[in-house]
């Protein structure tokens, strides 16, 4: 996969959600991103978002437009008035996008464009355009910048201007069809069918960090630190989430001694799967789990990095698990967490990666992708599919790569 290539897109389109992190994007933006611009010569237009959920819609509205769009059109509030190529139908194949905002808002952007180009592919099995990130953090967190050792709005900015590329995978996350959600084929060979249900860039929790997230939403305005006074309140009052987690297909696991990731492609080779479609999870994790994560991003913020291995740009999810543990366990996991990823070295840590994953929850469940929250029914009709969707590949409605 190609890692490196170079920016190739003229189109530049700024998103600026000035509510993100400690609200200060728009000065941010008027003061070192439009400046920076204006000096190196980018045509650039600007979509501030006025509200959440904003970004996604009007990237699910007007993508379409925007890359049949010429350079020199203009946003004005949600509509594009001046385009310069009316008269092409062609939808040409690049977009670069800047966000000023954390994760939250690329997020948006993502599901808005995917949900877009699916409803203006008629099925088309070619795959779709390229599309170019440039995550300038000014969010909380900032997972992907973070992952990506962006460190400032300058830093990011800088490295925009000279253009390194990578790949940027996306985690497609799927829930049960509700009608005949289990077919045979003619062999009798069961085949669950999925349904789309929403794409993560981030992380999907389960457990002590799902459960964070959400009670971290009432210490908003405390920047990061509404992250550590959540987990501390669920460290006080420590659950055990009952579910089981399966892996299909090939898999790595982090082996201690070794300290490296292993590939356990053997013992999958040795089970009857069909690669394509594997119907026999290759391992299966039983629970009860403290803490369980599927994410893309090795750090989710400065100094806390749960996936150590992960990488954006390659095709695996990685699985962090915690099953069953104590106050004083889960508190010795997380205070490595954030000295450099050790807490993979721990007997309680389960770190694997593979390319599909599904929880299945013994009660009512709720999990959290990229902040957003699902609520899932117990037993198998409740089940939650995630697998990496390979960039430019034909199942993928969009080629995503981010500036790195
Ligand atoms: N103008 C706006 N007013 C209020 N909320 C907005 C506005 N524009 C966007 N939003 C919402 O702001 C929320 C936070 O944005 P975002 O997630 O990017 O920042 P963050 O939570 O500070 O950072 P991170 O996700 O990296 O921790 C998102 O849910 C987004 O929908």
């Amino acid at each position: 996969m190609n890692t490196s290539a170079t920016t190739r897109v003229n189109s530049l389109l700024v998103v600026l959600n000035p509510n993100a992190g400690r609200k200060q994007g728009r000065k941010q933006f008027t003061k070192i991103v439009q400046p920076s611009l204006e000096r190196s010569g980018k045509i650039f237009r600007l979509f501030e978002t006025n509200s959440q959920g904003h970004a996604q819609s009007y990237f699910k509205d007007n993508i379409c437009q925007l890359l049949t769009d010429g350079i020199h059109s203009k946003v004005q509030g949600d509509s594009i008035t001046e385009i310069e190529d009316a008269s092409s139908s062609a939808i040409p194949a690049s977009l670069c996008i800047m966000v000023l905002g954390g994760d939250g808002t690329v997020h948006e952007v993502i599901n808005g464009i995917l949900l877009g180009l699916e409803d203006g592919s008629n099925g088309s099995t070619v795959p779709g355009p390229r599309i170019e990130f440039a995550i300038v953090p000014t969010g909380t967190g900032n997972a992907i910048a973070t992952s990506l050792d962006i460190t400032s709005v300058q830093d990011a900015l800088d490295r925009f201007l000279v253009g390194n590329m990578a790949p940027l995978g996306v985690i497609k996350v799927s829930k049960l069809s509700q009608d005949n959600s289990i077919r045979s084929d003619r062999n009798h060979k069961e085949t669950r069918i999925w349904k789309p249900y929403i794409y993560s860039v981030v992380v999907n929790s389960f457990g002590l960090h799902c459960a964070t997230v959400a009670d971290s939403e009432g210490f908003r305005g405390l920047g990061n630190a509404r992250f550590i006074l959540a987990t501390l309140k669920n460290i006080v009052f420590l659950k055990q989430y009952k579910a089981r987690v399966d892996l299909f297909g090939p898999y790595q696991r982090y082996d201690r001694s070794l300290r490296e990731m292993i590939s356990l492609q053997e013992e999958f080779d040795a089970q009857d799967n069909d690669s394509s479609a594997p119907s026999v999870p290759s391992r299966t994790l039983s629970g009860p789990f403290t803490y369980l994560m599927f994410t893309k991003q090795a750090s989710l913020e400065r100094g806390f990095t749960p996936a150590p291995y992960a990488r954006a740009s390659d095709e695996w999810l990685d699985i962090l698990a915690v099953q069953n543990v104590g106050r004083r366990q889960i508190l010795k996991v997380l205070k490595l967490t954030t000295k450099n990823g050790q807490h993979v070295e721990l007997d309680e840590v389960e770190y694997y990666k593979a390319k599909a994953v599904e929880l299945e929850t013994t009660t009512k469940g709720r999990i959290c992708i990229d902040g957003e929250f699902m609520d899932i029914e117990a037993g198998p009709e409740g089940r939650v599919r995630f697998e990496v969707v390979s960039p430019c590949s034909s199942s993928s409605n969009a080629c995503f790569y981010v500036v790195q």
